[in-house]
């Protein structure tokens, strides 16, 4: 890759996080860490402290540690698995002694603040953050800039900071979900109805001046326009609603449990917003929601993976980082 000579950068790949096993204790851990955070939930202080520890921390973690059971894997979580993947594929696509690849997880581990230290000691001369949300949401990305806003206060030499915000219509992006889309169709058939479903979000902040809802429609189009959808043959839905507030909607669990009524059975599924496969995606749409549609009078149902490690997803980082290197 083209880039000044001798200019030292590091690359740092960073995604939510998982707990580090699937018990109670450590979901409960892990969720502590997550909820925790005000860019998650923001409601004031005393209240969230009072709800959070009385009323979510008790109970969810037991229920959540049963969900990450189901998709545990002996490699351990599958979205800090394919994360570690992505993050070695992309050191070995780049190829170069002046750019170190590394990945950190906002919660849990690979702790972010360790990660950015160990670039520091290596004295960089640039770091390219590279938050793995296509697209932007306060409540994820700008979560990041948090935190590495504040591993880096106390640094006397702080070296260039990029921060990659979004790439919700990036080119490259686009056509690789369309592509395995595609790919997913070729081997396996194709359904009546796509849902395109991404993690939902609480719906005031998009008053707020959160683009993220604006973010997933326009991906969603791109990609329905590059596979030559009609607007009958696909939908965008939004899923993993957390708490009693209005979320974004259409909701995907209620899509779902109406569209055999209206008349389609068939549905394949893909979830753009997940750059690696996780929780939400395994669980939540490729298990429970499959269960709820086919109980509601659905026939087919089928889950597309997310980009995950794949040689597409390595190229969509490449072609992302080469204005940043240049
Ligand atoms: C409390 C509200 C939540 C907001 C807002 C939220 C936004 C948000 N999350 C993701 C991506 C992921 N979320 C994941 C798990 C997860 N999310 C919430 C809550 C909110 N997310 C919870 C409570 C959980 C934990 C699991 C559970 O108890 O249900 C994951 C999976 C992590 C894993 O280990 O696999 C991802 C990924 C995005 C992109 C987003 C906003 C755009
Ligand atoms: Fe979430
Ligand atoms: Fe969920």
């Amino acid at each position: 890759m083209a880039q000044n000579p001798g200019k030292k950068v590091g690359v740092l790949l960073v995604n939510l996080g998982s707990p580090d096993a699937p018990t109670t204790s450590r979901v409960r851990r892990f969720l502590r860490e997550f909820l925790g955070d005000p860019r998650v939930v923001n409601l004031p202080r005393a209240l969230w402290w009072v709800i959070l520890n009385f009323f979510v921390l008790p109970f969810r973690p037991r229920k959540s540690a049963r969900a990450y059971r189901e998709i545990w894997t002996d490699k351990g979580s599958p979205l800090v698995y394919y994360t570690r993947q992505l993050s070695d594929k992309l050191a070995i696509a780049l190829d170069s002694d002046e750019i170190h690849v590394d990945y950190a997880m906002r919660y849990g581990k690979p702790v972010l603040a360790d990660k950015l230290n160990a670039f520091k000691a290596q004295m960089l001369d640039e770091i390219i953050i590279l938050p793995l949300y296509p697209q932007y949401s306060s409540t994820t990305t700008a979560s990041v800039y948090d935190a590495v806003d504040d591993v880096v206060r106390p640094w006397r030499h702080i070296p260039s900071l990029q921060f990659i915000a979004e790439y919700h219509d990036h080119q490259a992006y686009i056509a690789a979900v369309a592509e395995s889309i595609k790919a997913f169709w070729h081997k396996h058939g194709r359904n009546d109805l796509l849902l395109m479903s991404f993690h939902g979000l609480p719906a005031k902040l998009t008053d707020l001046g959160d683009p993220y809802y604006h973010h997933c429609q326009k991906t969603a189009a791109l990609i329905a326009e590059r596979l030559g959808l009609h607007d009958t043959q696909w939908k965008l839905v939004f899923q993993s609603r957390f708490g009693k507030a209005e979320w974004l909607k259409p909701y995907c669990l209620e899509v779902l449990q109406d569209l055999p009524q209206q008349g389609s059975k068939e549905v394949d599924i893909v979830c753009p917003g997940f750059a690696v496969d996780c929780l939400e995606t395994l669980e939540e749409i490729a298990l429970a929601n499959k269960e709820e549609f086919l109980a509601a009078g659905g026939k087919s149902y089928r889950y597309i993976p997310a980009l995950n490690d794949s040689d597409e997803h390595v190229k969509v980082m490449v072609d992302l980082l080469s204005r940043r290197l240049r």
